[in-house]
C-alpha cells in the first residue's frame, strides 16, 4: 500500500481536492496523509486518512525553508512513497526545496496520471503546451506539483474516509530576522557600476575624498586621464576614449573639464551632475545639474548631509 503525503498550503486549501484526486489515481488503496498549515479548516469527509495540523507563525506558513524542513522531518518518520503539492505560486516555491531536502526529483505542473504496468506516469505540458511529456520517477519519494483545477467536480472524491487529526507546531524565530543591514556589494568594474563619483585635475589634491562620497552613495570612483597620467589613480578606473565607456545611472563629475576624449566615455550615462569652478567648462553643457563651485567643498557638504540623515544603508 502506498503512503502519500499531500501538502495543503495556507490560503489555497481548496486545491487539495486535486491532490486527493491524483492520489486516488496513483493508488485507490493508498494511505493519504495531509499536512496543513492553515487554521479553521473543516476537513470532514475529505477522503484523507490522517491530517497533521501544524500551528506556526502566520509568516511561517509562507516560509519555504520552514515548511521544507518540517516536511523533511515527517517524511523521515513516516517514509512516504509520494509527496504532492499544488502547482500554485507558493507550491512552486516550496516543492523544489522539499525535493532538495528529500534528495529526490520533482515533476512540476502535473496535469494527469497514467499507469504503465507497475509504473506511475506523470503527464505534464512541455514546450509551451505544444507537447505532453510523460515522466516516470524511479526514486522514492516521488514528488510532483499538480496543476490546480485540472479535474471536473465529478472526478473528485470517494468520500469514504474520515481523517484522524493530529496537531503539531513549529517554533521558529520568525521568517525575517534582521541580523545586519545589507550593504550592496560594490561593483569593482566601473563599467557595471550604477553610481560613479569621478574626479579630474580640479580635485587632484584631495582625491581620496572621492572614496568617502562613493562609499556613502554605494558607488565607485572613476577618474579622468589627467589623474591617471600623473599616477594619482590606476588606469582601470579611467573613463574616456583611451579608458572605459561607462553606463551608470548617476555620474558625478568633480573638477573634470569635459574634453571630447573624456565625454566619449559617458555615452550611456543616465544622469550627469558636474561640479566645476568654471560654469563654462564643456562638461557643464551636457550635465543635468551643474554646481558652480569648489569640488572638495561640494563633497564635504554632501557627505555631511548624507551622514546626518543616515541616507546610506
Ligand atoms: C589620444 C588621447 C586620448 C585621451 N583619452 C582620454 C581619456 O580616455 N579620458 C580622459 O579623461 N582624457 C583623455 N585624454 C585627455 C584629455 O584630452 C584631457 O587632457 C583630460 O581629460 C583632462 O582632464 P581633466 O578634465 O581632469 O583636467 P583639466 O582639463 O585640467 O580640467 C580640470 C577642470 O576642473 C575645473 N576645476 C579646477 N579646480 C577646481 C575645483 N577646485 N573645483 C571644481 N572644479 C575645478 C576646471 O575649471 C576644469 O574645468 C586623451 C587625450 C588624448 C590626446
Amino acid at each position: 500500500m502506498n503512503k502519500i503525503l499531500i501538502c495543503i498550503e495556507a490560503g489555497n486549501t481548496k486545491y487539495y481536492k486535486d491532490l486527493i484526486n491524483i492520489s486516488n489515481k496513483i493508488d485507490k488503496n493508498s494511505e493519504i496523509w495531509a499536512v496543513v498549515f492553515s487554521e479553521g479548516i473543516d476537513f470532514e469527509n475529505c477522503d484523507i486518512d490522517k491530517i497533521i495540523k501544524v500551528k506556526c507563525l502566520q509568516s511561517d506558513r509562507y516560509n519555504n525553508k520552514v515548511i521544507a524542513e518540517y516536511i523533511k522531518k515527517i517524511h523521515n518518520k513516516e517514509n512516504f512513497d509520494y509527496v504532492l503539492f499544488s502547482a500554485t505560486v507558493l507550491g512552486r516555491m516550496i516543492a523544489p526545496r522539499v525535493a532538495m531536502e528529500l534528495k529526490t526529483g520533482l515533476c512540476a505542473d502535473v496535469t494527469e496520471i497514467e499507469k504503465n504496468g507497475e509504473d506511475i506516469v506523470m503527464v505534464r505540458p512541455a514546450f509551451e503546451g505544444k507537447l505532453y511529456a510523460s515522466i516516470i520517477c524511479d526514486k522514492k519519494p516521488v514528488m510532483m506539483s499538480v496543476r490546480p483545477m485540472m479535474f471536473k467536480e465529478d472526478e473528485k472524491f470517494c468520500n469514504t474516509r474520515t481523517a484522524k487529526i493530529y496537531e503539531d507546531s513549529i517554533t521558529s524565530k520568525g521568517s525575517v530576522v534582521i541580523k545586519d543591514k545589507y550593504k550592496k556589494p560594490k561593483s569593482k568594474d566601473i563599467r557595471t557600476s550604477d553610481i560613479l563619483v569621478s574626479g579630474g585635475s580640479g580635485i587632484k589634491n584631495q582625491f581620496e575624498k572621492l572614496y568617502t562620497l562613493a562609499d556613502n552613495l554605494e558607488g565607485n570612483v572613476s577618474a579622468s586621464r589627467w589623474l591617471v597620467d600623473r599616477g594619482y589613480v590606476k588606469r582601470d578606473i579611467q573613463v574616456g576614449q583611451s579608458g572605459k565607456v561607462v553606463s551608470p545611472k548617476l555620474y558625478i563629475a568633480l573638477g573634470i573639464h569635459g574634453t571630447s576624449q573624456h565625454v566619449v566615455g559617458l555615452k550611456n550615462v543616465q544622469h550627469l551632475i558636474s561640479v566645476n569652478t568654471n560654469k563654462n567648462a564643456p562638461i557643464c553643457f551636457i550635465s543635468d545639474i551643474v554646481v558652480e563651485g569648489d569640488a572638495v567643498t561640494f563633497i564635504e557638504m554632501l557627505n555631511k548631509r548624507i551622514e546626518e540623515n543616515n541616507y546610506n544603508c
